[in-house]
């Protein structure tokens, strides 16, 4: 580059370069550190989304980190499951699940969004490996109800984690993979039952001791009054979250119990940001101010 363009652009390459050293903490912090990475079903919804993605993951994967994928797939299983006419309802954010839809469930989170995760990931070299709760008896599942007015309802085959085997999984970090894991798992008796990608990511990261469990999804947080902009909350206490949770609807509901159940059990902090915006997963944990939602033990300054 010539000098005189060097002088022209230097406002240009100083903001490069302060980007760059404003990761440098982070980067000291995270090195070693196991991150989960929850990818929502919801945020996966343009090509060039799903493709930063991958990047970010791969950079997390260069830079040290051991970064794990989680992912969701609702809107895709309530796509098949439509051209299917097989019907579908959820209770509290989670799908009552019939044998028939389980069949759905399992071939597309397994055959379809965790291969086309693995495929993206994998264009930067052979680091993905896709995995589901069944493989190397990652989860246990425990058929779960929906408690409403103190009333269990029945869901199906619906689950929770009731146990997380890692060894399969570390094997895969400790050899420099990246897991990419589809939430589908056996119960004892080996009925396999679909869990929510949220509560799995949670079970996960305390599991692994995890640093941080990071939620992609389509909104920019958590709002106090959702969908009112000017409530959106950017930091969180786990006794907050108790407080909020009885006015939370949908899917926020699943995602909220998870953060709680992660940060309680022991991870740092876990944040739902707004997997719409282009790299947000750098933004969040490689820049001083982070974006969205973050639930910590602690109550905000
Ligand atoms: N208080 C709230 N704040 C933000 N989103 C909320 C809230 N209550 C309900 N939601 C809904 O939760 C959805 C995110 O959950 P979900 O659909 O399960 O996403 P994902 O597929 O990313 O897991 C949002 O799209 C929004 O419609
Ligand atoms: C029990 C339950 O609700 N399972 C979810 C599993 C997928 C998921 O969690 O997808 P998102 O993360 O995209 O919401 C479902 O069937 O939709």
């Amino acid at each position: 580059m010539s000098p005189k363009l060097i002088t022209q652009r230097q406002p240009e390459l100083l903001a490069k370069a302060s980007t760059l050293i404003e990761a440098l903490p982070w980067l000291a912090e995270y090195a070693g550190e196991t991150v989960v990475i929850k990818y929502g079903g919801n945020a996966m919804t343009d090509d060039a989304l799903k493709r930063a993605f991958a990047e970010d993951i791969v950079f997390l994967r260069r830079v040290g980190v051991r970064p794990v994928v989680v992912h969701g797939g609702g809107p895709q299983i309530s796509s098949m499951l439509d051209k299917l006419h097989i019907a579908s309802e959820f209770r509290g954010g989670l799908r009552v699940t019939t044998p028939e839809a389980m069949d759905v469930v399992r071939m597309v989170l397994v055959g379809q969004v965790g291969r086309e995760l693995v495929n993206l990931i994998n264009q930067h070299g052979p680091f993905a490996v896709g995995m589901s709760g069944e493989d190397g008896g990652l989860f246990t599942a425990q058929r779960r109800g929906l408690l409403v007015d103190d009333q269990e309802i029945d869901l199906g085959l619906v689950g929770d984690v009731a146990q997380v085997d890692p060894r399969a999984l570390n094997d895969l970090i400790d050899a420099g993979r990246i897991p990419v894991v589809a939430t589908v798992a056996p119960d004892a008796a080996g009925q396999v039952h679909n869990i929510n990608g949220d509560t799995a990511a949670a079970a996960l990261a305390v599991a692994l001791g995890a640093k941080r469990l990071v939620m992609l999804t389509n909104v920019a947080g958590v709002y106090a009054n959702y969908p009112d902009e000017e409530s959106i909350i950017t930091q969180i206490s786990t006794d907050e979250v108790r407080d909020l949770l009885p006015s939370l609807d949908s899917g926020m509901i699943p995602k909220m119990e998870a953060c709680l159940h992660a940060v309680t059990g022991g991870v740092t902090s876990a944040t739902v940001i707004d997997g719409r915006v282009p790299h947000c997963l750098l933004l969040e944990i490689f820049t001083n101010e982070g974006v969205g939602t973050m639930v910590t033990n602690e109550e905000p300054s």
